[in-house]
């Protein structure tokens, strides 16, 4: 009788969900090698490969069997998504139109490589980032552009600014999966989209106001405070805007530093010097790739250096999220800053350090990103993390964003039905 494969969830599945991948008719302790594949929006092909053994009695569940090699090792039961690797060098997963799903092909093959060789099954997944019924809004109002995130139906639910780093545009993403689990969510751009400047030259945080304004007076979202969600230099843009602005209720903070870093940050009487660098302290890592954690200027004064953003005027909490193996700038140290300063003013930090962790924490199961092309220096940069612990502390750090916005803007972080 045929071996069968099961890939779940079978209907729609959405890409930060856990998966399951199982398989039974097989020959008793019959070695197999399982291959995934996925192509990207520009058509780039991310591929995995690991080696599994049946048990005694023909079956395999990726949740009790150990991967024995191959692009994962141990148990993995979703390696075979996070492990994926791209075809073309310096190439990362970015998923720009969030209503297509990436399709994920799995094939079981007999046998390990480089012996596998027939294909006993073949079974195929969408990935979704937009749940069904939650609806994608663009938005252009006064200044800002945006998409934003609306959940079936008329009532308001608690809302949340998410806000992209150094690399500009408007990316989606994020902000899409986090509306699936209650939010309604604002991928908010700051430059380089539309009629935003080209460059970014100063943090002006009117334009972020502006955008707090609209997500205020939204009858589908829940006042009386907001969420900002934000990755490195977005986050830095979350952390100046909990300070000055009113009406943040929790701040997320993934990779951030707290610093005006490259430029100014301004709002109205207020401006912050940037912290600054020197590029003639870049190096090349020993892959040939440039390494620029050590380039920004010495932090003179600790948590009371002018270019640190004054954090301690936060209305809500806040979360900082650091990689101890980020490589494009110190998280880690960075955030002891911050918490220094926080705690000399009398608030407590919350901080979570994931060691082995590098500056692309993405949601769950995006591969993680070694090096990529930056912008501060037009060359790809290294950017740090071990795939392994960065994969697992990717799905981590996403259900603690979840369950802190859950406490803090009274959302109840459960996955917005992804089966209306
Ligand atoms: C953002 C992207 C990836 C793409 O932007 P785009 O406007 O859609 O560009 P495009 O016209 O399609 O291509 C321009 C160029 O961007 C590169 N690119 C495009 N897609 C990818 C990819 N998936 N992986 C790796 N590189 C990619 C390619 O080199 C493209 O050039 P090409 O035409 O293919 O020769 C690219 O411009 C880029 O990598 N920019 C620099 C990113 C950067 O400076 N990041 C800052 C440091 S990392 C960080 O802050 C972490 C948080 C992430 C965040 O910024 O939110």
């Amino acid at each position: 009788m045929a071996a069968t494969l099961s890939l779940e969830p079978t209907g729609r599945s959405c890409w930060d969900e856990p998966g399951r991948i199982a398989m039974c008719r097989l020959t008793p302790e019959q070695p197999l090698t399982l291959r995934t594949a996925l192509s990207d929006e520009k058509a780039v092909l991310f591929r995995a490969h690991t080696r599994y053994r049946a048990d005694a009695s023909g079956e395999l569940d990726l949740a009790r069997a150990p991967a024995l090699g191959g692009s994962s090792v141990g148990l993995e039961p979703m390696g075979l998504l996070w492990a994926l690797e791209p075809d073309r060098p310096l190439w990362h997963l970015l998923k720009r139109d969030v209503p297509k799903p990436l399709v994920l092909e799995l094939g079981v093959l007999d046998g390990h490589e480089p012996d596998g060789g027939w294909l006993l099954a073949w079974a195929a997944q969408e990935r979704h980032f937009l749940l069904l019924g939650v609806r994608r809004v663009p938005v252009w109002v006064d200044r800002v552009c945006a998409t934003f995130f609306l959940l079936p139906g008329l009532r308001p639910f608690p809302g949340i600014i998410d806000i992209s780093g150094f690399r500009g545009g408007l990316f989606e993403y994020r902000a899409s999966l986090v509306a699936g689990h209650g939010f309604a969510t604002l991928a908010l751009a700051f430059y380089d989209f539309e009629d935003l400047p080209k460059e970014y030259n100063t943090m002006e945080l009117d334009y972020f106001e502006e955008a707090m304004c609209y997500m205020l007076q939204h009858p589908q979202v829940k006042g009386p405070g907001i969420g900002l969600l934000g990755i490195s230099l977005g986050a830095d843009v979350c952390l100046s805007m909990a300070s000055f602005l009113k009406n943040v209720s929790a701040t997320v903070s993934i990779n951030g530093s707290a610093f005006s870093r490259s430029r100014h940050i301004h709002y109205q009487q207020t401006i912050i010097p940037p912290l600054g660098h020197d590029l003639r302290r870049a190096k090349v890592a020993f892959s040939g790739i440039m390494d620029i954690v050590d380039i920004w200027n010495d932090i003179i004064g600790g948590c009371e250096n002018p270019s640190m953003i004054p954090i301690e005027r936060t209305k809500g909490p806040i979360l900082f999220i650091a990689g101890q193996d980020d490589l494009c700038w110190r998280s880690e140290l960075y955030t002891q800053i911050a918490s220094e300063r926080l705690l000399a003013h009398g608030k407590e930090p919350q901080i979570i350090f994931y060691p082995g962790n590098g500056h692309y924490i993405e949601p769950p199961y995006f591969p993680m990103c070694p090096a990529s092309l930056h912008k501060l220096v037009n060359k790809a940069v290294i950017c740090g993390g071990e795939v392994r612990t960065h994969s697992k502390a990717q799905v981590d750090a996403w259900n603690q964003i979840l369950s802190f916005f859950g406490k803090h803007l009274g959302g109840t972080q459960n996955r917005t039905s992804s089966r209306l």
